[in-house]
């Protein structure tokens, strides 16, 4: 998987993962729909998340802080210096987070730095089918 990223560079698509616990299912479920096209990007993920991935999936996936130890904020640093192509947060809508404004933070920062960025399944496909090239 080449060419396919969203800068048009020649490596592979890098890609965060981040589910609040109540979507967590929801990104296991998506990340095994997308797994094979998957296991060609880069992945990064905050911690807990990123530990379901690996065990479950059975993806390599490098994982960062938890999201409210300050995961958020170091994938939001590494797009702000164009280290991350795309990313997948399914945010729970419904759930107060003690971190919020670190979430909003790397929501902002996707938006300052024009990095496309999926806050639900539904989009997350549009997004992965678009940026996954297929085998
Ligand atoms: O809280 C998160 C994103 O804001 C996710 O963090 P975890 O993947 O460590 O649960």
């Amino acid at each position: 998987m080449t060419d396919s990223n969203p800068a048009g560079a020649c490596r592979p698509l890098r890609l965060a993962l981040i589910a609040h616990d109540g979507r967590k299912d929801r990104m296991i479920a998506l990340a095994r729909e997308f797994s094979p096209r998957l296991r060609g990007c880069t992945l990064c993920a905050t911690g807990t998340t990123g530990g379901r991935l690996a065990a479950e999936l059975g993806l390599e996936v490098e994982r960062l802080l938890s999201g409210p130890l300050g995961g958020d904020l170091q994938i939001g640093a590494r797009l702000a210096v164009g280290e991350i192509d795309a990313v997948v947060f399914l945010r729970d809508p419904m759930t107060p987070q003690p971190h919020e404004p670190d979430i909003n933070a790397l929501v902002r920062a996707c938006d300052v730095h024009d990095v496309p960025c999926a806050t639900n399944v539904s989009t997350a496909r549009l997004l992965l089918e678009q940026l996954l090239p297929r085998d």
